[in-house]
């Protein structure tokens, strides 16, 4: 550890870790309440002058203290996502170790930003920076208290899908095989047009019924799991097949209405996971679309507005272009102008043998490929107005090599009097891996977010956040936001919206890195 840092271990929930001293923030048995200046800047042009004014808004933030009992319900329970994140939380939760070629292995959640990562508290008397867990700046729910479930086409039980899957060391599989063994995913919905002709082999658990009957369905299905294991919340988190885009048409799912009565006499337009998203809107229950598909019709966007339960999405920011929101943002702010960036990548699960269909691999290339535009779109030195640099997009099904997708990305730049850069990044890893710790992510994030309540001085009552969680964007490629607002891409930006966010609800300023006590003496 560096010599000027701190690490605090978690010791549970937030009262025990830290407590923050102000009169702005007051701790009730239920809630943190605390009042917090947010700061910005506003630029007026007027006749080519610019003129910017520091803007302050006061807001009041209120967080439940209490972590409810969660429940985590994934479409596409029997993938390697979720069957992978399934082994992977009994590990956790028993301590299971297991044996590989280097030795013995613990379990962790490596890669879940909540999970395995940190932020700087403040600076302690002798001005060391102190770091805690991320989980501990609020009441969190933690992954080993998930009760899971869901759905899949597949009748394949958990432990048949752990070994389909072919992601975890056989001596983590044969230890949790008996528990896995137990988890049956429910009959989902099939619409063979969706989803790749290649995965028909795969639907021997569907739904039988119109579309109405469907949604009926899932909607009891939700109902009957919160139910069963006495829970007090539900996230239903899609981790399904990527589906082909639906077509947005008047009269069908461009209203919340329309959308609704299109279910209801079978539309064909209406994906399996926007059923999904309508049953859990209708449920109270968020839904998260860890996949690429416009799921969110704006049918779908407008009933959880009106309903105000919580959405996000979409396409899980696990690998290539998670690496890309990074160098892109370093590049473009540092200077340089990307010309050209290409990245192929060729992976063989189930997930690359969907997405070798035309249809499918369409949804997935424009979520990668829209990660860009934010940090181009800022930088007007580098780039004219419409300008983007030349951005390739390549997967390919290659069989043999299973979930170890290799990704190959060049990046070539513009630099200094004409010069050029290259840089190419050759990564291999489980795609798997560094997807499931994302949900756990999505899914603790999401259920914190329904704790949260904010007012300002014109507001008499709290209220939730808008009921599209932007908040989420770190974790996914094309992050959806509220209609009207900004997306923005860049990984180190996302981050610190997440963290400042919850550092304003305890009433702390945002992270700025600005050390003045080690630059001005
Ligand atoms: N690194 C990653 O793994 C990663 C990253 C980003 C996005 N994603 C997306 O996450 C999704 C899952 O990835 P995966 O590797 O687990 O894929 P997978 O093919 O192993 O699992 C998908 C599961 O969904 C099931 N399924 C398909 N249609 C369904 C439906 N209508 N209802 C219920 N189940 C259905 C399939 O039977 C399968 O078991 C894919 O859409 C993928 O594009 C994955
Ligand atoms: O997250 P990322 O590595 O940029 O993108 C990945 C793709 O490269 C991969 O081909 C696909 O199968 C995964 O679902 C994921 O979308």
């Amino acid at each position: 550890m560096a010599p000027h840092q701190t690490q605090f271990e978690a010791s549970g929930s937030v009262s025990e870790l830290f407590r923050v001293q102000s009169d702005n923030v007051v701790y009730t048995d239920d809630h943190i309440e605390s009042t917090y200046v947010y700061r910005d800047s506003k630029v007026h042009k007027v006749d080519g002058k610019i003129t910017v004014v520091p803007t302050e808004k006061t807001y009041q933030f209120r967080v439940a203290r209490g972590v409810p009992r969660v429940g985590l319900m994934m479409v596409g329970w029997g993938g390697n996502n979720g069957s992978t994140l399934t082994a992977s939380i009994i590990a956790n939760r028993r301590n299971i170790h297991w044996r590989t070629k280097e030795g013995v292995q613990a379990p962790n959640y490596y890669g879940s930003v909540t999970q395995a990562s940190t932020l700087k508290l403040g600076t302690d008397e002798k001005g060391q920076d102190v770091f805690i867990p991320f989980s501990d700046i609020l009441p969190m729910v933690h992954p080993n208290d998930l009760v899971l479930g869901g759905w899949d086409i597949s009748s394949a039980n958990l432990a048949q899908a752990m070994e389909r899957a072919k992601v975890l060391e056989y001596d983590l599989q044969r230890q949790v095989r008996d528990e896995m063994e137990g988890l049956q995913p429910l009959p989902s919905i099939y619409y063979p047009d969706y989803i790749a002709a290649n995965q028909s082999d795969r639907a021997d658990n569907v739904l039988k019924g119109t579309k109405q009957d469907h949604l009926e369905q899932i909607r009891k299905d939700i109902r009957d799991f919160k139910a069963l294991h006495s829970l007090d919340k539900v996230i239903v988190l899609w981790t399904a097949n990527t589906e082909r885009f639906s077509s947005i048409i008047p009269g069908v799912n461009d209203t919340a209405e329309n959308l609704l009565a299109s279910i209801k006499n079978g539309h064909e337009e209406v994906a399996p996971s926007t059923i999904f998203a309508v049953a859990s809107i209708l449920e109270k229950t968020p839904f998260v679309n860890g996949s690429p598909q416009n799921t969110f019709v704006p049918g779908a966007i407008q009933l959880a507005e009106q309903e105000r339960v919580y959405i996000g999405g979409d396409d899980f920011k696990s690998g290539q272009t998670k690496v890309k929101s990074v160098m892109v943002d370093f590049l473009v702010n540092a200077g340089i102008k990307p010309i050209a960036i290409t990245s192929y990548n060729h992976l063989g699960n189930n997930d690359g043998k969907n997405l070798s269909a035309p249809q499918q691999f369409r949804s997935k290339e424009i979520s990668k490929s829209n990660v860009v535009d934010d940090m181009v779109a800022a930088n007007h030195i580098l780039y004219k107005k419409g300008e983007h640099p030349d951005h390739i997009v390549v997967i390919k099904y290659c069989p043999s090599v299973g979930d170890s997708k290799r990704a190959l990305d060049e990046y070539v730049s513009e630099i200094f009097m004409g010069g050029r850069n290259t840089i190419s990044l050759y990564n291999v890893c489980e795609d798997s891996l560094l997807a499931s710790p994302l949900i756990l992510d999505l899914t603790i994030i999401t259920e914190l977010m329904t704790r949260i309540e904010y007012k300002t001085d014109d507001m008499t009552e709290y209220a939730p956040f808008h009921a599209v969680l932007s908040v989420l964007s770190y974790m996914l490629k094309a992050p959806m936001v509220p209609p009207g607002t900004p997306v923005v891409n860049a990984l180190a930006k996302q981050r610190a919206a997440m963290e400042n966010i919850f550092r304003a609800c305890v009433g702390l300023p945002p992270q700025n890195d600005m050390m003045l006590e080690h630059k001005a003496f």
